[in-house]
This record gives C-alpha cells, structure tokens and sequence, in this order.
C-alpha cells in the first residue's frame, strides 16, 4: 500500500534517466531521495507526481493503479509535490499563491482562502499574507512553496531540494518542520537531499540513486554500511 513506483524507466533522446527504479513511501514516514547531481531523482518525483509519464514500470496509490494519471488528478488524491524553483506569481499576494492551488483544481474561493490562511499561520507566516508574491525572502518563500503543497492535504507529499540555498541553522529548522508536518498531518513524504547530514536527521529511511539506477536502499545506518553506496557514492573503498 502507500505510492509506490516499481520497475520505472524514463529515457530522453538515449538517455536513461531512469532505469528500472522500484521506490515506495508509506503514509506516515519520510523517505530520503539521495544521489548525485543528474541521477533520475527529480525524474522519479517528476513520475510519482504525473509530470512525467514513464517509459516502462507502474505507480500505485493504495494500491490502485495510477500509472499515467496527470498531476491534477494525482493532487486532487493526495500526492502532492513541491519545486526545486518556488515559482511564485509575483503579481499576487503570498495568500492568493496558496489559494491559486486550490482554486486551479476546483475549490470555492471562500473555502480557499479560510484554508490558504490556515496554512500560512501553521508555517509561521501568516504576518506576511498579504505581501507581494515577489517581496519574500528565501526562506519564506520556500515556506510559502511548502504551504501551497499542504494547503492541497497530501497523503503524500514530495519535497524537490527544499533546503537547497539555507543555511545550517535553516536547514535544521526545515528539517524540524518535515517532522512536525508528517506528525500532524500523517503523510508519507519524499525528501530530495544532497545533504547527509540532514538526511540522517530527518529521514527513517534513505533510497540512493546513481546514473538512473538504485544503488542502495534501507535505514541510513544500513545505507552508509553498504558497500555498493560507500564504493559508488563517497568514493571509499570496501574496508576503509
Ligand atoms: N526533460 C528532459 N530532457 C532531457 N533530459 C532530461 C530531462 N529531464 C532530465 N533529463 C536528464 O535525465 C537525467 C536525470 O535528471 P534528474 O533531473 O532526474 O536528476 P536529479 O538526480 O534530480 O539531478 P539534480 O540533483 O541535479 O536535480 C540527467 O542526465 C538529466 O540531464
């Protein structure tokens, strides 16, 4: 049960972006997607999302197929993702980008704004609601990307990068949040990561990626003892 992706392959024009992937996320848990620069990572959120379609594999949601459904449809059932780039409209106000998320899948105004509101206040954030989309610093404009996902009430939640460009401290504090969101809200989430040592904080489980393929999976003390991870990943030879 939970998402689950098994066998997926996406190429572009020779190259393999994916090959033969198989990831799961239960609700309740967070899941660290590692791996360097170009490994298939976004890619595999890109599918579990339905941005991207795969070549070959099957996603499953509860254990219904899902497999080439679109992202509106994926969002409207729960699995929901964020972007490495926040993209805010800069012509709008910070609630009404929260709200813009609702609304674009169908939801009333009023019920979009009580809920854009809400999600804004559980960030820490609301004080700036009515500030322009294009006035936010980084920090706050990454919440403000982490709102608009839970605004949508995912089941699943997929976070793309979202400590890229923080700070130690920032980065500890959104490591924090990732807890506290999947403690209130139940969901499985997917957190994409260079850093170890936020993964190791924040994560039960690690999934590694290299060149399109799996290359070790498993809690991260199991993961870093893995010889395949330590060889291919840190560069270290079996036994160092
Ligand atoms: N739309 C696309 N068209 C062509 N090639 C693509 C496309 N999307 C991804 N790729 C290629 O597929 C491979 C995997 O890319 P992907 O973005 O999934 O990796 P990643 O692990 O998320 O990398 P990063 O950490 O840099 O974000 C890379 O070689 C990338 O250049």
């Amino acid at each position: 049960m939970g998402l689950s992706a098994t066998g997926i392959a996406v190429h572009f024009s020779g190259v393999r972006a994916v090959d033969d992937v198989s990831v799961s996320l239960s609700r309740g848990e967070i899941l660290g997607l590692v791996g360097p620069n170009g490994a298939g990572k976004t890619t595999m959120v890109n599918v579990f999302s339905g941005f991207q379609p795969p070549h070959r594999g099957a996603v499953a949601l509860e254990g219904a197929a899902v497999t080439g459904r679109d992202s509106a449809w994926l969002a409207r059932n729960g699995v929901v993702r964020t972007f490495q780039a926040v993209r805010l409209f800069h012509g709008l106000s910070v609630s009404e980008n929260v709200e813009a998320a609702l609304t674009s899948l169908g939801h009333g105004r009023a019920a979009a704004r009580r809920r854009a509101l809400e999600m804004l206040d559980y960030l820490g954030i609301a004080g700036r609601a009515q500030a322009s989309g294009g006035a936010l610093n980084y920090g706050d404009e990454r919440r403000v990307g982490i709102a608009r996902a839970l605004a949508l009430q995912p089941r699943f939640l997929l976070l793309d990068e979202p400590a890229a460009g923080m700070n130690v401290a920032e980065a500890a504090a959104l490591s924090d949040l990732i807890r506290r969101i999947r403690d209130d809200f139940g969901c499985g989430v997917l957190l994409i990561e260079h850093n170890m040592s936020l993964i190791t904080r924040t994560c039960e489980r690690m999934h590694v990626m290299a060149s399109g393929r799996t290359i070790a999976a498993g809690t991260p003390a199991e993961v870093f003892a893995d010889p395949g991870f330590r060889a291919a990943y840190l560069g270290l030879e079996e036994g160092a």
